[in-house]
């Protein structure tokens, strides 16, 4: 890999809870990698995607309740494998489902999926994936159409089709993302999903049973409307990536395209909800 980053290594106090929400807040602002250290985390970020304003809208920077501090620069080049295999524990969800990465040894649950996250956001440690993947656990996925907008690593579609969905389109944006879903999907054998690179635009002319985005709270907002068009009728949307006091304003422009909102999950602040056509 030969894109550069820019590093940052981050010291906070206290440690915990500040590295964790440190980490999910600078994930949405689109840093791709983090290593935690002793003190705190070295966040990564491509320098393409780098401005000098990248930390402007980091909450936890200003709150009083943390001191963080931080030195950046420039890096050439990193081992991506060495980074994850000192860092990505494997997780486990309600006793049902575990991501690991290839490098962990194999544990016995009903659905065991492997994932080599590299760059791509989705390892199921984030709250946003996590509480996605309890949704997709809890409830009916068999013969379903479905749509995981957003897919990062394709972790949502891959447990969709574990669970019985059909057909799955897994679409992003972001080109790592792209290639990195369909490495995973084929180390996962899953072979109903098709993985797109690019956005909104390329659902013109498509329909789902059900469609999974986990994204944020602006790109769910103005892409909602679409999502509305490719439900069939009686069809599910779940949405995540935004904050709890975000909520209202997602459960009212669903309301205003005719959704009703059925539950919603909550952890360390960030959301996930379901709603129905
Ligand atoms: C929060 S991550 C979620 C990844 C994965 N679905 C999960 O649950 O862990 C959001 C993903 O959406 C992608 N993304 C951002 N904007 C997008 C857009 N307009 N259309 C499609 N994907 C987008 C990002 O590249 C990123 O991989």
């Amino acid at each position: 890999m030969s894109q550069i980053y820019i590093g940052y290594d981050f010291k906070v106090n206290p440690l915990q809870p500040g590295t964790e929400i440190l980490i999910a807040e600078l994930g949405y602002a689109g840093f791709e990698s983090f290593v935690e250290t002793e003190e705190g985390v070295t966040a990564y970020i491509q320098k393409d995607d780098w401005n000098e304003h990248i930390l402007k809208d980091i909450n936890i920077l200003d709150s009083d309740e943390f001191k963080i501090e931080y030195t950046f620069s420039e890096i050439e080049q990193i081992n991506w494998n060495s980074e994850w295999e000192k860092n990505f524990d494997p997780i486990e969800v309600d006793g049902k489902c575990t991501v690991r990465a290839p490098f962990h040894p194999d544990k016995n649950f009903e659905y065991e999926i492997v994932i080599e996250p590299k760059m791509s956001f989705g390892t199921g440690h984030h709250e946003t994936t996590f509480m996605m993947l309890q949704f997709i656990l809890e409830n009916n996925f068999k013969g379903k159409s479905v749509l995981d907008m957003g897919c990062g690593t394709a972790v949502l579609a891959i447990l969709a089709e574990m669970r019985g969905a059909s057909k799955l389109d897994a679409i992003d944006i972001d080109e790592w993302c792209f290639e990195n879903s369909l490495e995973n999907i084929e180390r996962n054998n899953c072979e109903n999903i098709s993985v797109f690179l690019g956005d909104a635009k390329l659902l013109s002319d498509k329909k789902y049973d059900v469609i999974i985005a986990n994204i944020n709270r602006n790109i769910l907002l103005s892409d909602m409307d679409t999502y509305r068009k490719c439900l069939e009728k009686g069809g599910i949307l779940y949405l995540s990536g935004f904050y709890n006091e975000d909520l209202p304003i997602i459960k009212e422009a669903c309301n205003n395209l005719g959704f009703t909102f059925v539950e919603n999950k909550e952890k360390n602040k960030w959301v996930a909800a379901k709603f129905k056509i």
